[in-house]
């Protein structure tokens, strides 16, 4: 049996026959050219089988990080996500190349060779949508890096910490991704989205339902559900018929103030304020999939906003409102500061109106939340086209 000695000569470096390290150290003694050692190295066919295995499995999962870091990015836009893809893709390179050599990596290589790119299997060229090439990319990333964890420890065990550390933060980050991604059609809306318009519970069933239909036929992206005077049966049975709408309709409908009522509907979402519950006790109430608006007032209220997970804001109160009073009022000022630094879909409200409606897209925003505008006209379909046209 072939004796193994830990090995750190030249470009040789980890667990090798006796023979490959005696021939390394002679190498570099007498600073000979690695093409030497690579010759010995490709003789050792169990050890270029290893460096084979782990080649391949580092490609596969650093294709894989990126393929789920672009979905992050392009398609559900969330920052934080794509940034913890992009370290994990960092992070592997690093611990990669301190303990394996990437000479030693390419000379294994053969693709041509690869008895495995000739296994045909159809399902490789099927994926039905965006959220079958998250979840075959995330079931890539977890497998090879595993791979790469237990052929690690045939060259160095720390090699096989570090990479077991990286798949552990890949699961994590992974499950948020795969979680997020049956949203990414709310969150697809949400981002298309110009004007959203609070309603009334109005007197009955059939006017409220009437009013969306007419509304989002009008141009309403999204409709929330704000009244403060009727009782919770009401607030739900209005809110359960106003989800199934919403969904056929291709529109939103979301709850003001009551995360409960938004889950028991199956809203696709819940606004709430700066009073009411924090976003992470919303958050963890509604779950991953819903989605969480919260209103700000100021530029430290926005970034809170960001970081604690809203998936859109609310900005204001702009101008004065018939629907709400209040003591101080934001104005354009915060929304140009807000349209400068957010991320996140951002909508101006309170008071707006066609009169005034210029200065808000002035101010760099193209999204806006209202009621009285077009509760309060003498054609609000007329009113709430007029709105949206405007916003580009
Ligand atoms: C889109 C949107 N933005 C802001 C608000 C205001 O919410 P909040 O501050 O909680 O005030 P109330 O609506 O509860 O009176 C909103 N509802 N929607
Ligand atoms: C709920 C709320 N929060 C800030 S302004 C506002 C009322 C919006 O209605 P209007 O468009 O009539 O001012
Ligand atoms: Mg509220």
């Amino acid at each position: 049996m072939c004796e193994s000695l830990k090995c750190d000569a030249g470009s040789v470096k980890g667990v090798f026959s006796a023979d490959v390290c005696v021939a390394a150290k002679i190498a570099d003694l007498a600073g000979s050219v690695s093409s030497f050692l690579l010759l010995i190295f490709m003789n050792s066919s169990s050890l270029r089988a290893i460096y084979r295995i782990l080649d391949a499995s580092i490609n596969r999962a650093t294709e894989g990080v990126r393929t789920l870091e672009e979905f992050a990015r392009f398609d559900l836009e969330d920052s934080k996500l794509t940034e913890s893809f992009k370290t994990i893709r960092h992070d592997l390179s690093t611990s990669v190349n301190r303990f394996l050599s990437r000479d030693q990596l390419l000379a294994s290589r053969d693709t041509p060779g690869d008895v495995g790119t000739k296994i045909e299997n159809d399902s490789e060229y099927e994926r039905a949508d965006a959220s079958g090439v998250v979840a075959a990319a995330a079931s890539r990333v977890q497998q090879s890096l595993r791979v790469i964890e237990e052929y690690g420890k045939t060259i160095d065990a720390a090699l096989a910490k570090e990479v077991e550390q990286i798949r552990y933060r890949a699961y994590h980050h992974c499950a948020s991704l795969e979680l997020r991604v049956d949203t990414s059609d709310r969150l697809g809306l949400l981002r298309q989205s110009r004007l959203y318009f609070l309603i009334d519970a109005h007197a009955s069933e059939e006017a409220f339902v009437l009013s969306i239909r007419g509304l989002s036929d009008a141009g309403v992206d999204i409709f929330q559900l704000r009244d403060k005077a009727v009782d919770d049966r009401t607030l739900y049975s209005r809110s359960v018929v106003a989800a199934k709408i919403a969904r056929g309709l291709g529109r939103l409908f979301i709850v003001n103030d009551r995360p409960d009522i938004a889950v028991a509907a199956d809203a696709d979402g819940v606004h709430v304020g700066q009073e009411e519950l924090p976003i992470s006790i919303v958050r963890s109430m509604v779950g991953p999939r819903r989605i969480v608006g919260l209103s700000t007032h100021s530029v430290d209220l926005v970034d809170s906003a960001e970081s604690g997970g809203a998936d859109y804001i609310g900005c204001g109160p702009v101008f004065s409102s018939r629907t709400k009073q209040f003591d101080q009022y934001a104005g354009t000022e915060f929304l140009k500061q807000v349209a400068s630094r957010s991320h996140l879909p951002a909508f101006a409200i309170g008071g707006i109106d066609l009169t005034n409606l210029s200065q808000v897209i002035d101010a760099g925003f193209n999204r806006v939340a209202v009621t009285g505008a077009i509760r309060d006209a003498e054609h609000p379909l007329l009113v709430a086209r007029q709105i949206k046209s405007q916003l580009l």
